[in-house]
């Protein structure tokens, strides 16, 4: 189970930008979270993935606090992936730096070897988008957080993404939390919606689907 306690943040000497935020995640479940530009999204996003620390509040996954070094257990998916690359380093070493993936994941991902031999530069947005994916689930993962990672795809593109994704966190019993601004997207892929605003998250779904 991946739970936060009351958990709140403040960016230095700023107001509070979260106040006691309490969520809980299953092992399977996707959670998906909306909220307007600049409401804190993608700063929830880090705080779970460990990537920013509380202000005040937790984050534990299975009762035990985030670990400090090692594999993350929750990974962090930004917007922009070249964020998250290192440019300098060769696809196929960014990939293999978390885990080699099965010759099928990479082909459910549609990532193509061709590409492994490229640096980041070289491959579209929606392509290095699609090896980040892949890069964050490495054995040992166990919730992901997906924050506006299929903005800059096509919608077939976008369509076998999510497809992938959600075969794979099936079959491993992964976690999922969906950030989007996209309402239909939130409402075919999570069982669970949050809304971010003035600092809180609120149910924005009363019918919540089973799991
Ligand atoms: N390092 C930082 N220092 C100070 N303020 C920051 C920092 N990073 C983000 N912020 C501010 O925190 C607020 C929340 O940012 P965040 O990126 O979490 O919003 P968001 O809901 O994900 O927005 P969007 O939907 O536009 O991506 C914004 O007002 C932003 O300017």
């Amino acid at each position: 189970m991946l739970e936060t306690h009351q958990l709140s943040f403040h960016f230095a000497a700023g107001t509070p930008l979260l106040a006691d935020i309490s969520l809980r995640l299953a092992p399977g479940e996707w959670l998906g979270i909306s909220g307007d530009s600049g409401s804190g999204k993608s700063t929830l996003g880090k705080l779970l993935s460990g990537q920013l620390t509380p202000s005040q509040g937790s984050v534990q996954v299975d009762g035990s606090p985030l670990p400090t070094r090692g594999l993350r257990p929750v990974q962090w998916l930004p917007q922009s992936p070249e964020l998250a690359v290192n440019p300098r380093w060769r696809v196929g070493k960014i990939l293999r730096e978390a885990w080699t993936p099965p010759d099928t994941l990479m082909a459910a991902f549609g990532i193509e070897d061709e590409w492994l031999k490229r640096f980041p530069s070289a491959l579209s947005g929606g392509e290095l988008q699609r090896v980040c994916v892949l890069r964050a689930l490495a054995p040992g993962v166990r919730y992901v957080v997906a924050d506006e990672i299929s903005t800059m795809l096509d919608p077939i593109t976008q369509l076998s993404l999510w497809q992938a994704l959600k075969a794979h966190a099936e079959h491993h019993q992964l976690g999922v939390i969906v950030i989007s601004h996209d309402t239909a997207l939130l409402n075919r892929l999570c069982h669970q919606q949050w809304h971010l605003a003035g600092g809180s998250l609120r149910i924005s779904s009363t019918a919540l689907k089973a799991p």
